[in-house]
C-alpha cells in the first residue's frame, strides 16, 4: 500500500499520487454522506445572515465563519507549510513551529483553485445531497401543522453541518490540488511533449496530453460502487443515504474537471524564470 506521506517513497510516481486521489475519494463519500443527514440549511451559506457573527465583526456567512476559524488554527499548527495544503481563507496567522523541511518536489506556483470548489460545493452540491433529509424535514413539519415556507426552513444543526462541509471541502480541495502533482510526474516523463505548447501557450494541447480518458472512466464506474456500497452498508433501512447519481455528477463535472485546469495552469507557468539552457536541457531529458 502506496503512503500517503510523499515523505516516503517516489513522491512523483504517478501509481503513488492515483492511491492518494483513490483513497481521498472515500474520505469525500464519507463526509458526503455525513452532511446528507442534515437539511439544506441555506442561511449557512448567506453572507450576513447571523446578526451573531455581524456583532463580532464578522461580515461573512456561516460557514466562512467555520473555515476562517478553522484554518487559523490549522495555520498555526503548520498544516499550509504542506505543498499538498491550500487554505480557502486569507491572511492566516504564522506557524507557532518552524515548518516542516519538505523536499522541493513541485515547481513554485500559486495555483488556488478554492474560490471555485467553494462556489460548486455550496451551489450545485450541498442542495443536491441534502434534498432527502431537507424533504423528510418538511414532511415532519406539515405534520405539525407547520405549513408554506416555514416546512423548509432549517434544522438549526448549524455546526455539524458545517463541520462536515469543512471537511469535506478540505478534502476536494486537496484532491484538486494534486494536480500539481500529477502534472509534475508527467512533466518530468516526457518534457518535450509538453515544453512546445508551453512556449507557445496552448491550453487544449496540454489538456489533451494530460487527459486520460480509461483512468476517468474506471474511477467513476468505481465511485458508483464506492457510494452505493457505503451507502446501503450505513442504513438499515435500504433507502440509500446519499443520491449517488450526485456523487459522481460532483467528480464528472466538478472534481475532474478542475484537476485538470489545475494541472493545466501548473504546466503553463513550469517554465518560468528558467533560463533557455535549463529549458534546452529538460526538451533533451528523456531523449535517446
Ligand atoms: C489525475 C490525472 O489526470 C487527469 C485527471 C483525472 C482525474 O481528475 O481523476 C484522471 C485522469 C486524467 O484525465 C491522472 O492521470 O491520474
Amino acid at each position: 500500500m502506496q503512503s500517503g506521506n510523499y515523505l516516503v517513497g517516489d513522491p512523483l510516481s504517478l501509481e503513488r499520487i492515483r492511491s492518494v486521489l483513490t483513497r481521498l475519494e472515500d474520505t469525500i463519500i464519507f463526509g458526503l454522506i455525513e452532511r446528507a443527514q442534515y437539511a439544506h440549511n441555506p442561511r449557512m451559506y448567506q453572507p450576513g445572515a447571523f446578526k451573531e457573527l455581524q456583532e463580532h465583526g464578522f461580515p461573512g456567512s456561516w460557514l466562512d465563519w467555520f473555515l476562517k476559524e478553522t484554518e487559523a488554527f490549522h495555520a498555526k499548527a503548520r498544516r499550509y507549510t504542506s505543498p499538498d495544503e491550500t487554505p480557502f481563507t486569507e491572511n492566516l496567522p504564522e506557524p507557532v513551529l518552524p515548518p516542516l523541511k519538505f523536499p522541493e518536489i513541485l515547481f513554485p506556483n500559486t495555483i488556488n483553485a478554492n474560490p471555485s470548489i467553494l462556489a460548486f460545493y455550496v451551489c450545485h452540491i450541498i442542495p443536491r445531497i441534502t434534498s432527502q433529509a431537507t424533504r423528510t424535514l418538511a414532511a415532519s413539519k406539515r405534520a405539525q401543522g407547520i405549513l408554506g415556507s416555514a416546512e423548509f426552513e432549517d434544522d438549526g444543526n448549524y455546526g455539524s453541518a458545517a463541520t462536515l462541509d469543512v471537511e469535506v471541502l478540505q478534502a476536494v480541495s486537496k484532491r484538486v490540488h494534486y494536480g500539481k502533482f500529477v502534472s509534475e510526474s508527467k512533466f518530468l516523463e516526457k518534457p518535450s511533449a509538453f515544453i512546445p505548447h508551453i512556449l507557445k501557450p496552448n491550453r487544449k494541447a496540454l489538456e489533451d496530453l494530460i487527459t486520460k480518458p480509461e483512468v476517468e472512466k474506471r474511477l467513476l464506474e468505481r465511485l458508483a460502487k464506492k457510494a452505493a456500497t457505503y451507502s446501503q452498508s450505513l442504513d438499515a433501512s435500504g433507502t440509500g443515504k446519499i443520491d449517488i447519481s450526485g456523487v459522481v455528477d460532483l467528480y464528472e463535472s466538478y472534481i475532474i474537471p478542475l484537476t485538470k485546469e489545475v494541472e493545466v495552469e501548473y504546466l503553463l507557468h513550469r517554465l518560468d524564470g528558467l533560463s533557455e539552457d535549463d529549458i534546452q536541457r529538460l526538451a533533451n531529458e528523456g531523449s535517446p
